[in-house]
């Protein structure tokens, strides 16, 4: 077995100290050990680490790898706007669209220290077992490992809010309504065969029924029985935007969750993500089914969708991890920039004590081990027996001259500039700041030039999302107002 004794560096224990200095015995894709230094170690191979802090890697609890196109697309725009356009942000993808777009998000992931990723990948009109493929080696060709679950939907690609296609102008009816996904059948068959042929390895498929109002009920449960048959991780956008918890109220008379719960959804295999509006019944009843969440902070403050109760969340004994969301509404896969972001959005809770306030080591164990749990990971800590998913940071960056404190740097200081090497499963990934086996310039072109020619693609539809997206905004913001839940969640 390939052993490994990287020497000479700081390295981050699980309580989020970082010890003065350990070496780190790799034996296969796993760490073996973690010994004094000078410890004699036989038949491994040396990397003298002196100078860095090594931590974990960082997992991305709930990205899109097909935002990686989208990054600063649109200013002013909302969830329910953001949806809206979807049709013309996503469309006429190719497959090798599919591929550089998963590609990018997954470079820009591994740049900034992140190992891991749970990715709800969209397909227009459903998935496709190419178009799986395709994502599935994007993550495998830069290295991540990944959750790839199809983001999928029977119901409506575009608002699947109650009311909304009878409020709209009759001009613009026909087209919303006939923005529907591949027939349900299909799309359930497809998760099936790839579930059959998956070929393992780093990248697990999982199932994301997009968001329950796009769903029948029918839709949702053969979704929860694809899940129960594979063992497929599931994630579903769940209360995100006040409309959507207002919709929840209306069509299902109860909280999103309540109903996804009913129908049997809820379970260890499940997480949340978003769940700005949950309510705190909704997080105890998360607890209760050993479900988990992913806080996504950055976008939820973007599409100004409201701050998610994340500390609540933990405290009812709900698994949290932390997450960018897709480039299409976070404009970059930071994870840094995550924990930086949770943090000080829980300080702004309204009447909140520091007591209810996410700590820096806590933080850090979001973006770690509580998002690995969400991906089913045995990682997010440097101990014996986890995954060698770890991440180099120089220490003589500006970023951390001087040294004080290792969790209070790594979330309010580090932007991800400091990773200069990333190890996944005792493999080198990227090295001096390198990414190993692509050409990061080629990449970059070719992102351009499909940028360029989807936008000629997709102008008519640009121009009807536009006009139609007044109406949107004006029936989601009644809609809103149905919600009856918690209006402030007060952590704690
Ligand atoms: N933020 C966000 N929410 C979603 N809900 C369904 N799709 C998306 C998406 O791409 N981004």
């Amino acid at each position: 077995m390939n052993r490994i004794l990287i020497s000479g560096a700081r390295v981050l224990l699980p309580d989020a100290t970082a010890a003065p200095h350990r070496d780190i015995l790799l034996e296969g894709e796993r760490v073996a050990a973690l010994l004094e230094p000078g410890t004699a170690v036989e038949d491994a191979a040396r990397h003298d680490a002196t100078g860095r802090l090594v931590i974990p890697g960082l997992v991305n609890g709930h990205t899109h790898g097909h935002g990686g196109l989208s990054k600063g697309m649109g200013d002013k725009w909302d969830l329910a706007l953001l949806l809206t356009h979807a049709a013309w942000i996503g469309g006429h993808r190719g497959l090798e669209d599919k591929r550089l777009a998963t590609t990018l998000t997954a470079v820009e992931m591994l740049r900034k220290g992140c190992t891991a990723g749970y990715d709800l990948a969209f397909e227009f009109p459903g998935p496709s077992l190419d178009g799986l493929a395709a994502m599935a080696e994007a993550y495998e060709t830069v290295g991540l490992r990944a959750v790839l679950a199809p983001m999928v939907a029977d119901l409506t690609f575009f608002q699947a809010t109650p009311g909304l296609i009878q409020a709209l102008p009759e001009e613009y009816r026909a087209r919303a309504a006939g923005l529907s996904m591949a027939r349900a059948d299909d799309i359930l068959t497809t998760i099936h065969e790839a579930a059959r042929s998956w070929r393992g390895g780093r990248v697990r498929l999982g199932c994301a029924p997009t968001i329950p109002l796009h769903c029948s009920d029918s839709f949702l449960e053969g979704c929860r029985d694809l899940s129960a048959e594979h063992g497929l991780p599931m994630q579903t956008h769940v209360a995100e935007a006040r409309y959507q918890a207002g919709g929840g109220e209306v069509r299902y008379g109860s909280t999103l969750l309540a109903h996804m719960d009913r129908l049997g959804l809820v379970n260890e295999r499940f997480s949340v993500a978003h769940g700005v509006w949950l309510t705190e019944a909704d997080l105890a009843l998360l607890a209760a089914r050993g479900a988990g969440l992913s806080h996504n902070p950055g976008s939820n403050m973007r599409l100004a969708s409201g701050i998610a109760p994340a500390r609540a969340a933990i405290r009812a004994g709900v698994t949290v991890g932390l997450g960018t969301d897709g480039s299409g509404s976070s404009d970059n896969q930071n994870m840094f920039e995550a924990m930086r972001l949770a943090a000080f959005a829980s300080r702004l809770w309204d009447g909140a004590t520091e007591e209810d306030w996410l700590g820096t080591a806590e933080t850090v164990r979001l973006a770690t081990e509580g998002s690995a749990r969400l991906l089913g990971l045995e990682a997010g800590s440097i101990a014996p027996g986890r995954l060698a998913d770890l991440v180099f940071l120089d220490l003589a960056h500006v970023n951390w001259a001087p040294f004080n404190d290792a969790a209070n740097q790594l979330v309010f200081t580090e932007d991800g500039s400091a990773v200069r090497e990333v190890m996944v499963g005792g493999e080198w990934k990227l090295r001096d700041g390198r990414v190993l086996g692509l050409d990061e310039a080629a990449l970059a072109r070719r992102a351009q030039e499909a940028a360029d020619r989807l936008a000629g693609l997709n102008a008519g539809m640009r121009e009807w999302s536009m006009a139609v997206a007044p109406h949107v905004s004006c029936h989601c913001r009644a809609l809103a107002g149905r919600f009856t839940g918690a209006r402030r969640l007060i952590a704690g």
